[in-house]
């Protein structure tokens, strides 16, 4: 019997990509570099802000340099907590969904806690998830599957259906041995077909639906 439901947050229940996007753009034309695609922006979400940038300064042969990894990471989140441009939005139907589920809810996001939690606010859904663990709430992120270890703990231990939508996910969901339900509409870029998932949904309107037809059971992931 399934006792608490986790959810990834960017790309599964809101679409951060815009935001993402914008906060990457200025940071290089602070830096006096060109901006990015929003397509190859988008394909760098999901494994945290130091990943993302490491992409982004890959993706401009910039030289390996921690120290400047450190300051370009550090002011990419001193905006993205204040989301001066507010671009992220809940996916069609997450809303209605949240509300029709009638279990424990927690978020595991390798988005930091600060514009974690500044989201949450922005979009009123603080009280939605009492448990929460960030890109920077542990020494490891996802894929490492300690923080879904954690918040399983946090909400009682399991069992748990995970709810996200990318390559990370997928991978933190099996290293855990957790089920996952992947979302397909966000930031994947492997095929349905090569991610391990016990079910898949296109559309937020099916979640009520597949946890309910999951959550008695608890099949193996
Ligand atoms: O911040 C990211 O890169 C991704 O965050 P997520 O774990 O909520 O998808
Ligand atoms: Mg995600």
């Amino acid at each position: 019997m399934v006792s608490a439901l986790i959810f990834d947050l960017d790309g599964t229940l809101v679409d951060s990509a815009p935001e993402i996007h914008a906060g990457v753009t200025q940071l290089l034309a602070e830096e006096g570099l060109p901006p990015l695609p929003f397509a190859t922006v988008r394909g760098f979400i999901g494994g945290g802000v130091p990943t993302l940038i490491t992409r982004v300064m890959r993706a401009l042969a910039l030289p390996e340099d921690p120290a400047r990894h450190a300051d370009l990471c550090a002011r990419f989140e001193r905006r993205y907590e204040d989301s001066p441009d507010d671009l992220t939005r809940p996916y069609p139907g997450v809303e209605a969904a949240l509300d029709a589920l009638d279990l424990p809810l927690a978020l595991c996001t390798n988005k930091p806690e600060g514009p974690t939690r500044a989201l949450l606010a922005r979009l009123g859904w603080s009280a939605r998830f009492p448990v929460l663990v960030c890109g920077d709430s542990l020494p490891s992120r996802k894929p490492d599957p300690a923080m879904l270890h954690h918040a399983i703990a946090a909400t009682g231990g399991g069992p748990v259906l995970f709810v996200g939508d990318s390559e990370v996910d997928a991978e933190t969901a099996a290293r855990a041995g957790q089920p996952l339900l992947l979302y397909t509409q966000g930031y994947r870029k492997t095929p349905l077909a090569d991610l391990p998932h016990l079910a898949a949904f296109d559309h937020w309107d099916a979640l009520p639906a597949l946890v309910s037809h999951h959550r008695k059971g608890h099949p193996p992931a």
